[in-house]
């Protein structure tokens, strides 16, 4: 007996998903693609056993549908999904990143033999496109399901079952509760990134320095301004309500700021970094996949030809697993900064030890 799993959105995160569960016993992953272009690339990238065009082809005899679409088509494509036949028992799921919305759609249109549960994988990239998954994009991630009290537990424990493939750590939460957190701490920094890469790309209209000087600070906390445009648009309009709020407090942050430099405040600023300090030390241990690392460490590295190869070799030497490995600043003068990833603390920690041993500092 096979299990058919189709994916409608087969881009970053539905190639992803594809590739989590292609070639798994009994499954079988088809890929719907919108324009002939896009079924090119799935196609070209191999993510899925099949691709059509045709909703209806992917959605037949389907035992899990994923929606893996922007957020703004997700309504469109539960209501032409709805007026398919469509395998009783078969259970839709999306990946959008806000969920009270496609909620609130799913029940206005849920069928008595088809269970909708809303998910967000909460792993994913600045990056787009078939082109960017990753099998090991959700490793150790959380991935939200957001079931209605009306979805029975069998279908619930069925799509986890299911998503055991992607090695994400599943949690529950309400989807009103959901958009509120994730707008705090994925959305608002969006808003927030793209904010001051714009305030900055203004300055630099009128003196190139800006671009110029911009270096590792100033790229480490504007990385995710590069993300979608489309993806990102959809988004914050759906969880425009709590974004507009979230704002306010924002603005009430930055105005504690304006009123700590008017007054010269220097304990009020000290307080104001030892504060986040405390809080960012207390966050949980980074637990992504590939795509962004999961324990890095730095060493400083004089910035001489050949220093990228020794380092490799010492690490292959000990069979040390290096899963990436960048140069993140690098001038004549000083010493540029190394970054290098590794999946296993363990490794990490051998590494860490390996380079001090040889001289080179590290920090982590
Ligand atoms: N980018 C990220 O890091 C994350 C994104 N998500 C959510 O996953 C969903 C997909 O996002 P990504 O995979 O990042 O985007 P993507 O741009 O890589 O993929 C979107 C896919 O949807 C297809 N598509 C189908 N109908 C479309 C239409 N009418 N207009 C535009 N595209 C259409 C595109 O061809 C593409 O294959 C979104 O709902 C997003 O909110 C969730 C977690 C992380
Ligand atoms: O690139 C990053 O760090 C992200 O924040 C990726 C991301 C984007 C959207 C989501 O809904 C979840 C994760």
């Amino acid at each position: 007996m096979t299990t058919k799993i189709a994916i409608f959105g087969v881009g970053l995160i539905g190639g992803s998903l594809a590739l989590c569960l292609k070639g798994k016993p009994g499954i079988t992953v088809v890929g719907h693609a919108h324009r002939p272009e896009s079924l090119k690339r799935i196609v070209e990238r191999g993510v899925v056993d099949a691709a059509t065009l045709s909703m209806e082809e992917a959605a037949a005899d389907a035992d899990f549908i994923f929606l893996c679409v922007p957020v703004g088509n997700l309504e469109e494509y539960l209501a032409k999904l709805n007026r398919l036949p469509l395998k009783p028992g078969c259970i839709v799921t999306d990946v959008g990143s806000t969920k009270a919305a496609v909620a609130a759609c799913a029940a206005a249109i849920s069928r008595p033999d088809v269970f909708f549960i809303g998910g967000h994988p909460m792993a994913g990239s600045e990056r787009s496109g078939v082109e960017a998954a990753s099998s090991l994009l959700f490793e150790n991630a959380y991935y939200v399901l957001t079931p209605s009290p009306d979805v029975p537990e069998e279908a619930y424990i069925r799509l986890e079952r299911l998503l055991a493939y992607t090695k994400a750590q599943i949690v529950r939460v309400d989807p009103v509760l959901h958009d509120e957190i994730v707008g705090a701490i994925s959305h608002l920094p969006h808003i927030i990134a793209v904010a001051l890469v714009n305030q900055v790309c203004d300055y630099n209209s009128s003196n190139e320095l800006y671009r110029m000087l911009a270096a590792g600070g100033f790229r480490d906390i504007t990385r995710i301004a590069s993300s979608e445009p489309v993806i990102w648009r959809d988004i914050l309009l759906s969880n425009r309500k709590v974004m507009l709020d979230l704002l306010k407090d924002w603005n009430l942050e930055i105005e504690g700021f304006v009123k700590l430099l008017e007054d010269e405040n220097g304990v009020g600023i000290e307080e104001a970094f030892q504060k986040a300090n405390r809080f960012r030390s207390e966050l949980p241990e980074r637990r992504k996949g590939t795509i962004t690392s999961l324990f890095d460490i730095y060493i400083d590295v004089p910035d001489h030809p050949g220093i990228i190869g020794q380092i490799a070799t010492e690490l292959g030497t000990r069979h040390i697993n290096l899963s990436n490995m960048q140069i993140i600043e690098s001038r004549e003068d000083v010493p540029g900064v190394m970054r290098l990833s590794f999946r296993q603390e363990g490794e990490m920690e051998r590494a860490k030890e390996l380079l001090q041993g040889l001289g080179y500092t590290v920090y982590v």
